[in-house]
């Protein structure tokens, strides 16, 4: 065993896996699925597609997409019993992403499968479940907070149109379909992303599907993650009611409270502008300007010119990144703020999973190390004496 004493802080830039998942030139602002550029799949595929591109390594043909798409509507009823313990996570106000986390670990309970998680099959099988059950699941959970009754999901409709079905209880106009589907295409897959490894560093001991989707729903949460999409129309909104101008809003933020990071802004890899945010940006230019409401989205457009053109953080390689538009989208199609960043995770479990298969192919148990600065030689004393 090869052991170095140099500290890789937060693992910057180490490689520590090999995937053929996705890959991302930070440099320039590219993305790729599986060697397809994400433009091109986000103005040609559907989710179920890149589901499929993920999974089984390949764009599905006109049968395997039918295969494909009937066994994901085939598991996408959410059991009374997840539905009853959601609903009382609703009644004590707990967020959308934190009953989803608790949600999908509940969704284990009504997998009858008790096969090893050894075995692909089985943890394939698990992963088509979840995710086939989580646009169930997160729309149930919006109407039950809501007072309202869940509904089932419609066996003719795509997962995108389904979940915006369920959430609102009418079925989407092809413009909203195609809004919601290009966000999940988007988000799918990030490379080694921190929910990502979360959700490996959990399957490497062979844990279950549950436990790794479950582990990476909460290493989405955090506002230095997928939470930031959250927090950037948080941001709009108080600008909208404070009457602010955006920029002398965020200007005096950055004055007042030392260390602030404006959200959906800067990124671990990308030193340009994330390819998602231009096509989140551009979708959320059309549904704004359709809707005669522009205003969040010309917001976004003012710091964006501001950060770029007076401060400089372009040069310094910080710039919008996936979460600083999806909101806008978002808002559009009706969705409540604190759904943006289980959406998210909606999308991002097909990733997570198709990152677990994959490192489960070759595993390795992942366990790095850390380097012990605490004292030596304590001298123990007895309770009583201490
Ligand atoms: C889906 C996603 O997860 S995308 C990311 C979502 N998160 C956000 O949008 C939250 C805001 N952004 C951030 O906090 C960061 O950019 C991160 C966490 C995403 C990436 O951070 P890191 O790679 O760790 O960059 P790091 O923290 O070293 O920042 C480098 C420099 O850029 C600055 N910087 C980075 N992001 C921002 C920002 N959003 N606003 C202002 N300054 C920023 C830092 O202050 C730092 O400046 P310094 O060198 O003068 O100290
Ligand atoms: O790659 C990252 O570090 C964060 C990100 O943009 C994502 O997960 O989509």
């Amino acid at each position: 065993m090869s052991e170095s004493e140099e500290l890789h802080k937060g693992l910057e830039g180490m490689l520590v896996a090999e995937s053929a998942l996705s890959y991302i030139d930070g440099s320039v602002g590219k993305l790729v699925y599986r060697g397809y550029d994400i433009e091109e799949l986000a103005r040609n595929a559907s989710y179920e597609e890149v589901l499929h591109l993920l999974w089984h390594g390949h764009l599905p043909d006109a049968g395997e997409f039918d295969a494909f798409t009937g066994a994901i509507t085939e598991e996408q009823s959410v059991d009374d019993t997840v539905l009853e313990a959601l609903a009382g996570l609703a009644a004590a106000d707990e967020s959308p992403m934190a009953a989803l986390r608790s949600g999908v670990s509940m969704l284990s309970a009504s997998d009858s499968d008790d096969a090893d998680p050894r075995d692909p099959e089985a943890a394939l099988a698990k992963g088509r479940r979840i995710t086939a059950k989580l646009p169930t699941l997160l729309a149930a959970y919006d109407r039950l907070r809501r007072g309202e009754d869940t509904i089932e999901p419609h066996a003719d409709l795509s997962l995108a149109a389904n979940f915006l079905y369920m959430l609102t209880g009418e079925e989407p106009d092809d413009a909203a379909t195609e809004a919601m589907d290009q966000a999940l295409v988007l988000h799918a897959d990030h490379g080694l992303n921190a929910s990502t490894f979360t959700a490996m560093v959990v399957a490497s001991t062979f844990a279950d599907m549950y436990s790794a989707v479950t582990a990476g729903v909460g290493a989405l949460s955090g506002p230095l993650h997928g939470g930031a999409n959250q927090d950037v129309m948080e941001l709009f909104f108080e600008i909208e009611a404070q009457g602010a101008d955006p920029v002398e809003y965020v200007t005096t933020k950055q004055g007042d409270e030392d260390g602030w990071r404006v959200p959906g802004y800067g990124h671990r890899v990308y030193e340009v502008k994330d390819p998602r945010a231009r096509i989140l940006e551009q979708r959320g230019k059309e549904l704004t300007a359709a809707s005669g409401d522009t205003s969040y989205y010309d917001y976004a457009k003012a710091i964006e010119r501001f950060f770029t053109e007076e401060k400089g953080l372009a040069e310094r390689g910080i710039a919008p990144n996936v979460d600083f538009f999806s909101g806008t989208v978002y808002h559009q199609l009706g969705i409540p703020v604190d759904m943006y960043t289980p959406i998210f995770a909606m999308s991002r479990a097909g990733g997570w999973i198709g990152h677990v298969l994959e490192y489960q192919e070759d595993n390795r148990l992942i366990r790095p190390r850390g380097r012990y600065v605490g004292p030596e030689d304590s001298e123990f004393v007895p309770l009583d004496e201490r």
